[in-house]
């Protein structure tokens, strides 16, 4: 029943509202009480539960049902700064709770500032990969579970529309920085002059050259009153990067500066020396012989990475294999990374992606098939075993060449290391199980050819050559032990023999004419030479270059990246392409009253003039004639429909004030142009004045569209202000008591927590389905938790993103 209405036309007040404003009261002291805590909090005490952090309580249970309760080094150290605001620069070793580290402050700063959904975003979180960022968010699920705010995960792989909607709402956002970028310049109503905090995980990758660009546009758009945090395992010192993020006065905490190395003491860290030619032979020896073990294998490139995915699945190693690179869809790198952490017992093939940041439950083995870029990298990669406290392995492969520069650049960097020696016995060579499958399989050997490109593509890109001198690899015998007839051609490898391959197929074209042209490098040239030496079918199949059956493949690898890669193959492509210009003969169209083109048939080709069918031409409006030599053509001109493509497009005209039809671009008088300038600085003058032009107009539109937004937000804020000083003034005759714009969960009093927002609709909180710890403790945490679905994909979990809100 409705309660009856005063005589000012107000509700009396009951029993239950005055129970709400003795809630909110306690809310109020709670959180000042809180505030206060963390003023008064020692920076040099040496905190070990989390429970004896000033936390808010949402953010204490949300620990404690994730089973956190004690704080690892680098949470002791960075947490009591960035409770306090500071600015941090984290390093500390792999595995060792960096997330936490910056998760928590994240929550509790925008808490204790009261954050809304209506003062949108409060916290960006930036990550290197779609990977990290997606374990980020479940983090911050987890831990945050009990909090209030609306949180997003912005990654890119769906419609920049569908996330834009969405956006603006956000309080925290964990993001890829390049997505993150395109929001901020596409989304108008995506507004950050709210935000409170910036973190960095990977922080030194992040700021690496790769994403410079992009992060200083997406710093550019972002107040500079805000508190920064970077964190990683190898953290950036550079003052540069620190200038550029604006960093003030940041707190350097480096957990493992002082330790004795820079990798986890329960990490076990080997090497073996393998020339190139054997790496794939000890990759598969080992794994045949660690069939009962959970390993990561890191490869250079994921043409690499796919090459030995498919070669060793043929094999059948009798272990699960799973391969993960960049070229992926989102949707399938998710299901890999979740297969490969449920997972016992598996190999999974990957590149650089998984080396950074990835929590993959027990791996027991990193091996390093190819050698990482620099000692940084190796950190990285091997932190993916041996994380919070577990033992873990891992193997380095090293071809001679690669040794001594190597091992220098991981004692510079304190990385323990020893040298180990493959058993003879164990180690089997499946060089010609490689080169019947090649040979069988075109699309395997194609593949293979793709890997041997890539990989030493990498190696020439290095910039550390004390470690990668292309010429100190055998290339011959690599090709050769991926089952490869030859060295693929590449042509960025320049050389002194450079004139001397050129001519070299010049040559051997004049030498032999019956060969195809299909020789496939230096195995081809040297075999060529050899004229006694006996040359198999096989042989010759492998030679060919015009192999029909890759020309699909060779155009899927095209479309994969985008590029073409310069290799024998390639040329056959290339001469297919003229092949088919033969194929494709222009049937020539004798036009009736063409003079011209009926003499030039006459002397080209007698047949032509032959086969020539009557024809006619028809003529639409001003268009060229169209000529009308076969039955289809006749019948086209029934078609108005298809007509209209032979018409041409109609012209706009503009009208002056004495109704003189103009064109929209008139030739002007030539003087005057050339009285202007020279045409090149006329033509750059004008697309700098457009440019500019649409530049301001771009921010003036934006300024406005956020304008609107923000006067629409403040009109809904006084409303609610209103309402709530309306309802106090009613229930205690105070006036303008503070607005609590949050939930303060486990306020006790009674089953029903206050809903003091300004949104009709029901906020949504982090409540974990999984958690069954508060089973039966609120009706309104169990709706939530019924609500929540099951995660398991990434659309599962971009629909729980957006169902934050919704
Ligand atoms: N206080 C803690 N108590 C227990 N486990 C923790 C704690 N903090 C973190 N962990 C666990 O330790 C593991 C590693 O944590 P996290 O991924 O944050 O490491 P990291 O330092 O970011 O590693 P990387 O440098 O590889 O990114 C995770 O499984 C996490 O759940």
């Amino acid at each position: 029943m409705a309660p009856a209405r005063t005589s000012r036309g107000k509700a009396p007040k009951t029993h239950h509202d005055s129970g709400r404003t003795l809630k909110r009261k306690r809310g109020e002291d709670t959180l000042s009480s809180l505030i206060q805590r963390v003023e008064d909090l020692d920076l040099k005490a040496t905190v070990k539960n989390f429970s004896d952090l000033p936390l808010s309580e949402p953010t204490q249970k949300g620990l404690a049902a994730s089973h956190f309760k004690t704080l690892t080094d680098i949470q002791q150290r960075a947490i009591v700064h960035s409770l306090k605001g500071r600015d941090i620069l984290g390093a500390a070793k792999t595995g060792s709770g960096k997330t936490l580290a910056f998760i928590i402050p994240v929550l509790e700063n925008l808490y204790r500032r009261q954050t809304t959904e209506l003062d949108g975003l409060g916290a960006l979180i930036l990550s290197p990969t779609r990977e990290l960022a997606i374990q980020i968010f479940e983090v911050l699920r987890k831990v945050g579970r009990y909090h209030a705010f609306s949180a997003g995960l912005v990654i890119g792989g769906k419609s920049l529309r569908e996330e834009q909607d969405r956006l603006g709402r956000m309080n925290i956002l964990v993001c890829t920085p390049g997505r993150m970028l395109q929001h901020l310049d596409q989304t108008a109503m995506f507004e950050t002059h709210n935000l409170q905090m910036l973190v960095f995980d990977e922080a030194d990758r992040i700021l690496d050259m790769g994403f410079q660009k992009t992060v200083d546009a997406i710093v550019d758009h972002l107040p500079k009153e805000r508190q920064t945090m970077l964190f990683s395992a190898t953290q950036t010192k550079k003052v540069s990067d620190l200038a550029r993020l604006s960093l003030k006065e940041p707190e350097y905490i480096a957990v493992h500066e002082s330790a004795a190395s820079a990798t986890p003491s329960t990490l076990k860290q080997h090497y073996v020396v393998t020339p190139l030619a054997s790496k794939l032979d000890t990759l598969w020896s080992f794994i045949r012989s660690n069939l009962k073990s959970k390993t990561v294998v890191f490869m250079a490139s994921g043409k690499q990475v796919r090459f030995v995915y498919e070669s060793f699945r043929h094999l059948q190693p009798g272990i699960p294999l799973m391969h993960l690179h960049g070229r992926q869809k989102q949707g399938g790198r998710l299901d890999i990374t979740t297969k490969f952490s449920q997972s016992q017992h598996s190999v999974l093939f990957a590149t650089d992606v998984a080396a950074r940041g990835l929590d993959f439950p027990a791996v027991d083995w990193v091996i390093q098939m190819d050698c990482p870029e620099d000692a940084d990298t190796y950190i990285h990669r091997v932190g993916r075993t041996a994380r919070y406290e577990r033992v873990g392995r891992a193997v380095l492969f090293l071809d001679p060449s690669e040794e001594k520069g190597m091992l220098s650049r991981l004692e510079q960097k304190k990385v323990p290391i020893e040298k180990i020696n493959i058993k003879a016995s164990k180690q089997s060579s499946i060089k010609n199980q490689l080169q019947n499958m090649c040979f069988k399989d075109p699309e395997l050997k194609y593949l293979g050819q793709k890997a041997f490109i890539s990989y030493v593509k990498s190696c020439f890109v290095q910039p550390d050559k004390t470690i990668f001198n292309i010429k100190e690899l055998k290339l011959e015998d690599l090709a050769g032990s991926l089952g490869l007839p030859g060295a693929p051609r590449i042509k960025f490898i320049k050389g002194d023999d450079t004139k001397e391959r050129k001519n070299a197929s010049w040559k051997m074209a004049h030498l032999s004419s019956d060969e195809d042209s299909g020789a496939e490098g230096e195995g081809k040239k040297k075999e060529k030479k050899d004229e006694n030496q006996v040359r198999t079918r096989y042989d010759r199949m492998f030679e060919r270059r015009n192999q029909d059956v890759l020309a699909d493949h060779y155009h899927k690898l095209i479309n994969d990246d985008g590029t073409v890669v310069a290799m024998g193959a390639d040329n056959g492509a290339g001469e297919d392409a003229d092949e088919d210009a033969d194929f494709l003969s222009v049937k020539r169209r004798f036009v009736a009253g063409d003079e011209n083109l009926g003499r030039q048939s006459d002397s080209d080709s007698d047949e032509s003039v032959e086969d020539a069918k009557p024809t006619r031409m028809v003529q639409i409006d001003g268009q060229e004639p169209l000529v009308i030599d076969s039955k289809r053509r006749e019948k086209l001109l029934k078609s108005k429909k298809k007509l209209l493509k032979f018409k041409g497009k109609g012209t706009k005209l503009v009208y002056d004030d004495d109704g003189v039809a103009h064109e929209i671009y008139e030739m002007e008088d030539e003087e005057a142009f050339k009285a202007r300038g020279d045409a090149n600085t006329q033509r750059q003058r004008f697309v700098e004045e457009e440019t500019e032009r649409t530049r301001r107009a771009d921010i003036d539109d934006k300024a406005l569209v956020r304008e609107k937004k923000r006067e629409k937000k403040e009109k809904r804020k006084a409303r609610d202000r209103a309402l709530a000083e309306e309802e106090a003034e009613e229930e205690s005759g105070i006036q303008g008591l503070p607005h609590v714009p949050f939930e303060i969960p486990g306020s006790d009093s009674g089953s029903e927590a206050e809903e003091p927002r300004a949104s009709k609709k029901p906020r949504v909180t982090f409540a974990d389905a999984s958690s069954d710890e508060d089973e039966g403790k609120s009706k309104k945490s169990k709706k939530a938790k019924k609500a929540e679905p099951q995660i398991e994909t990434l659309a599962d979990l971009e629909a729980l993103a957006s169902g934050l809100l919704d």
